[in-house]
């Protein structure tokens, strides 16, 4: 079997004014989203200093007392902002009930917004957890990632789109009013033998929407499905590197020619794991219809045009209905199910 890697692409390249150069990351990035849908990037936009401040900042996060999380419960939302506790989710299905905890950030969008006001996805307020010594420094810190996360966000899609053939702006009106959550993630250690007992850090998925962007702290964990191989990769946490992948959205969008690709995370380390993901969705009104360089006589589109709203609002239910089900006693039901290949299920 290869040595099997998630390659990675050194990003500075594409802010060259050298054409060789920029091409030169264009190319990486098409060959990693037609094979897999997974890459890593060094050399990106995110200050290093922004990377650490935010890890720090999940970190003394995670630290509170239960009852202090409790009280910027994600359930006091419905636009899915602050913390969801441990075991609230199963994506895949017959494992049980995920250890991880979470805490949900998003643009903070005020109530008078109309994104708010007429209910799109995941828009509103945030919370912040008052619990904090420092939770201006959270907010502070926080923020400052998701928006440089946001910038980057725009840059990659700009790479999509040269790899695509298209003009360099040709996502730019989907981005324009973004919706983008991104999630500080907290996994406690797992025994050794996690897999074989189907308890995971989180279970086999996709991500839904368009793009993905993960920054890991220094302990592994995450695996990504090697299709072609027929076996998990091990994604190496690489310092100020960020893992990208495609979702749903995107394989849809290009008539699955780029790939949204299973993966998961079992924390066998023996550490705690911290990573924080940038989900980005897109504008909840633009509509998603086949890409033209993706389309052609002999391969026509393979799906309706949709919104980014009616694909996402799709979503979600799947996963947190099976954990509801399982603490109401169908645990023992689902693991007679159990099955350790891959599913779809998607998470934003
Ligand atoms: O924590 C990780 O490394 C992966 C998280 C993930 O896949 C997700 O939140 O969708
Ligand atoms: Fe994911």
């Amino acid at each position: 079997m290869p040595d099997l890697k998630i390659p990675i692409i050194d990003f500075s390249e594409f802010y060259s004014d050298n054409e060789a150069s920029r091409n030169r990351v264009v190319d990486q990035v098409r060959e990693n989203c037609l094979y897999n849908g997974f890459f890593q990037i060094t050399g990106h936009s995110i200050p290093l200093d922004q990377q650490k401040k935010v890890m720090d900042s999940a970190k003394s996060f995670f630290a509170l007392p239960q009852e202090e999380k409790d009280l910027v419960s994600k359930d006091n939302t419905t636009w899915n902002r602050g913390y969801e506790q441990l075991r609230s989710q199963i994506l895949e299905e017959g494992t049980q009930p995920e250890l991880k905890e979470g805490f949900y950030i998003g643009a903070d969008i005020p109530k008078t917004h109309p994104y708010f006001v007429n209910k799109k996805l995941n828009s509103g307020p945030n919370q912040w957890p008052s619990g904090l010594a420092d939770v201006e420094g959270f907010k502070a810190s926080t923020m400052a990632y998701y928006n440089s996360a946001l910038s980057l966000a725009s840059d990659l899609m700009r790479a999509l789109a040269l790899s695509l053939d298209l003009d360099e702006n040709y996502f730019k009106e989907f981005l324009d009013g973004t919706v983008a959550t991104m999630r500080l993630l907290h996994y406690p250690t797992q025994p050794k033998d996690a897999d074989e007992k189907l308890t995971r850090g989180i279970g086999a998925h996709t991500d839904f929407g368009a793009i993905t962007m993960l920054l890991q702290d220094d302990v592994d964990g995450l695996q990504v499905w090697d299709q072609r191989n027929q076996t998990w990769i091990d994604v190496e946490p690489t310092p100020g590197a960020l893992v990208v992948n495609l979702g749903n959205l995107m394989a849809r969008w290009t008539n699955n020619k780029y790939k949204s690709n299973v993966h998961r995370v079992i924390n066998k380390s023996g550490k705690e794991r911290y990573s924080i993901p940038m989900f980005i969705s897109g504008n909840p009104d633009y509509l998603v219809k086949c890409i033209p360089t993706c389309q052609s006589a002999e391969n026509p589109a393979k799906y309706e045009p949709i919104t980014v709203e009616q694909a996402v609002s799709s979503s979600y239910a799947e996963s947190y209905g099976r954990a509801q089900l399982y603490k109401q006693g169908m645990g023992k039901a689902m693991d007679a199910k159990a099955n350790t290949r891959p599913t779809q299920v998607a998470v934003a």
